[in-house]
């Protein structure tokens, strides 16, 4: 054992500065690139906020029209990551698609080991524009459905769910969605872009970090939690005709069973913030949008009746992927296909960072305590 103090999951260590967002629980609040995330929520289009966290500026009306140009003509599948993604069963989860997409990606890419700032920047944003077209291609395959060619006279979001669903949503539902990558997109040193950060710092290159964060963001403490919210949903069980009410008590009293068993709720708690996610009022309201517009209000007596419950119990409040699980499956989405749209969002923040750990880089290697058996001798013979 050791005097050592050990910071287990380096909780409170600061580890470098960034430029790009500041995550503040005091005030609660969460700003990229010294704009809070919520007026950015307000009307921006994603590819502007991706432009931000990549250059550090809002673009100029030019900027962004040159760069929404530039999305539009590298969205469509890339034959080869069709040909790959079809090698993958049905069954296996979309995350896994994603890791291997981006790979595919990677592997092809004519500046693969090219780490300039200007290769980055330009692989991060062929990466921004191919990668909705696997999220959408891999929830229509296991549908049994054919690819849906991009429309160029969509912008980033609308053509998102153009190609997931085959049909042009109303405005309203497209800009819940825009609002939900505007507010998933950065977030500091969590452990996917501390991953991503990690992987660059071996001076390894932009594909494989990005791969790397995908295998750290899946998992179900992190963004896996959208998914994970949607399953406590549907093992509350979802009754269209129910009322807000019923529904309220029914996900209480299953929440206060699940913390008398000492369950961990996905969806709730955050590493940095204790008095609730920055993010969540927006994405709250975005959900609320969402059920007048499909008019599914027991859903919402679902996602009271779980909060209330855990606040009164723990007073631990919801993150962001609280009200995002229920807001992507009132618009369609499979359940597994929730992370995978988290992944579409943040890679515009992994990718900031894996620039901004390049340029000024130091590996990234901490010391352990070791507390193994002490030094013996091999058993003779
Ligand atoms: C976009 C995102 O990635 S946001 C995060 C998404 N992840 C989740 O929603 C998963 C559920 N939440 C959690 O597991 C945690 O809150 C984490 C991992 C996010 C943060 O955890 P930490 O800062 O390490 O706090 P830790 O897990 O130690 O929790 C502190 C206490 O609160 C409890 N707690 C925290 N979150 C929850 C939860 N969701 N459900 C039940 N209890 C919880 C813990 O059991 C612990 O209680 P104890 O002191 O009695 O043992
Ligand atoms: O910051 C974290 O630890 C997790 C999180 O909310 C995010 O990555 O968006």
């Amino acid at each position: 054992m050791t005097d050592t103090e050990i910071k287990k999951g380096l909780a409170g260590v600061v580890v470098d500065t960034t430029a790009i967002s500041k995550v503040n629980p005091e005030t609660n609040s969460l700003l990229y690139r010294g704009y809070p995330v919520q007026d950015l929520a307000a009307s921006l289009p994603f590819e502007a906020v991706a432009l931000l966290l990549w250059t550090g500026e809002l673009p100029t009306d030019a900027e962004l029209a040159e760069f929404q140009q530039f999305e539009r003509a590298h969205r469509a599948l890339d034959p080869k990551v069709k040909q790959a993604i079809d090698l993958l069963p049905t069954d296996c989860h979309p995350m896994d698609v994603g890791r291997t997409a981006v790979s595919v990606l990677g592997a092809n890419h004519p500046k693969a080991e090219d780490s300039s700032p200007e290769a980055e920047l330009e692989k991060a944003k062929a990466l921004f524009a191919a990668f909705p077209a696997v999220v959408a291609y891999d929830q229509r395959r296991r549908r049994g459905q054919d690819v849906v060619e991009p429309n160029a006279d969509l912008d980033y979001s609308a053509n998102f769910l153009w190609m997931t669903f085959g049909e042009e949503q109303p405005e309203e539902v497209v800009d819940a969605f825009r609002v939900s990558m505007v507010l998933y997109a950065e977030h500091s040193f969590n452990a996917s872009t501390f991953t991503a950060r990690v992987i660059t710092s071996t001076l390894s290159d932009l594909h494989s970090a990005v791969t790397g964060a995908i295998g750290a963001l899946k998992g179900p403490l992190h963004g896996g939690a959208n998914e994970a919210v949607m399953h406590t949903f549907d093992e509350i069980g979802i009754r269209k005709e129910e009322s807000r009410e019923d529904a309220a008590a029914r996900s209480k009293a299953w929440m206060e069973d699940a913390l008398a068993q000492k369950k961990k709720v996905m969806g709730f708690g955050h590493r940095v913030y204790k008095n609730g996610d920055s993010r969540v009022p927006t994405m709250k309201a975005a959900l609320d949008r969402m059920i007048e517009h499909y008019g599914r209000h027991e859903l919402l007596g679902l996602y009271d009746g779980l909060e209330q419950a855990m606040d009164e119990a723990k007073q631990i409040k919801p993150n962001l992927d609280y009200p995002a699980g229920p807001t992507y499956h009132l618009m369609g989405f499979d359940t597994e296909m929730f992370t995978p749209i988290f992944i579409a969002s943040r890679i515009t923040g992994w990718t900031a960072h894996i620039m901004e750990q390049r340029a000024a880089n130091a590996l990234i290697r901490p010391l352990s305590a070791y507390d193994g058996p002490d030094q013996r001798e091999l058993p003779a013979g």
